[in-house]
């Protein structure tokens, strides 16, 4: 069976809270992929004001160094909101030889009890809770941790940052900022 790690997200933008904790449960899993998933309408949150092309755009390149990560837009084929479990019920039904591992941040962890259907999703998905300031990882629900470095940056506050004409340079990889420069992504926004 392959072992792929995967991290869903808004990425808007991509930054390198996302990357570690991919790279930290890769190594602490010995996975053999991860796959990142932008989605193209969070369950929980308003629709990103950010096209799906750019999060793309801006994931590829954070991603493109990385010959262990991938970038999975199984999210933006389909339609309205981007419930994980029908997410997951696809992934396993198209990859069969494979064990899937769903990370997510405290804050999601915390969040646990109000996803879509959790209590069936919970039986197709291991989840893996990955530590996050100001948040815990406590849940009554059955997920493994991974013990990272925590690094307290937000896609949040990197779009405050460029609203405030402040650098964004080292919480972000440059060839991420080079697709937000390209395209004027967050200015005055
Ligand atoms: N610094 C971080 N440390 C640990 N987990 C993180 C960190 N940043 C993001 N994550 C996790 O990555 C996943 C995707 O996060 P998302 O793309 O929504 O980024 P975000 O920084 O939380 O965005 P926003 O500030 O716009 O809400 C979530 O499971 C989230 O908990
Ligand atoms: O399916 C749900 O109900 C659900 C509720 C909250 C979050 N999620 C997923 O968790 C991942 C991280 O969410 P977010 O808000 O940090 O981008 C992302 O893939 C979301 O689709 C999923």
């Amino acid at each position: 069976m392959k072992k792929i790690g995967l991290v869903g997200g808004t990425f808007d933008p991509p930054h390198y809270g996302h990357l570690l904790i991919a790279e930290e449960v890769y190594d602490g899993l010995s996975l053999d992929e991860i796959w990142f998933i932008p989605s193209n309408e969070p369950p929980h949150k308003a629709k990103s004001n950010t096209d799906a092309t750019y999060r793309v755009a801006m994931l590829e390149a954070a991603t493109s160094d990385n010959p262990h990560f991938k970038v999975n837009t199984i999210e933006m084929e389909r339609q309205g909101k981007s419930y994980t479990i029908d997410t997951i019920k696809l992934l396993n039904e198209r990859y069969p030889d494979t064990t899937f591992y769903f990370i997510i941040g405290a804050d999601m962890v915390e969040y646990l009890p109000k996803w879509y259907q959790i209590e069936e999703l919970v039986k197709l998905i291991q989840f893996v809770g990955v530590k996050r300031n100001d948040y815990e990882l406590i849940t009554e629900y059955p997920i493994m941790e991974v013990n990272i470095p925590s690094v307290e940056i937000s896609s949040t506050m990197i779009r405050q940052r460029i609203k405030n004409h402040q650098s964004i340079r080292y919480l972000v990889p440059p060839k991420v900022l080079d697709v937000i420069k390209e395209y004027r992504l967050y200015d005055e926004s």
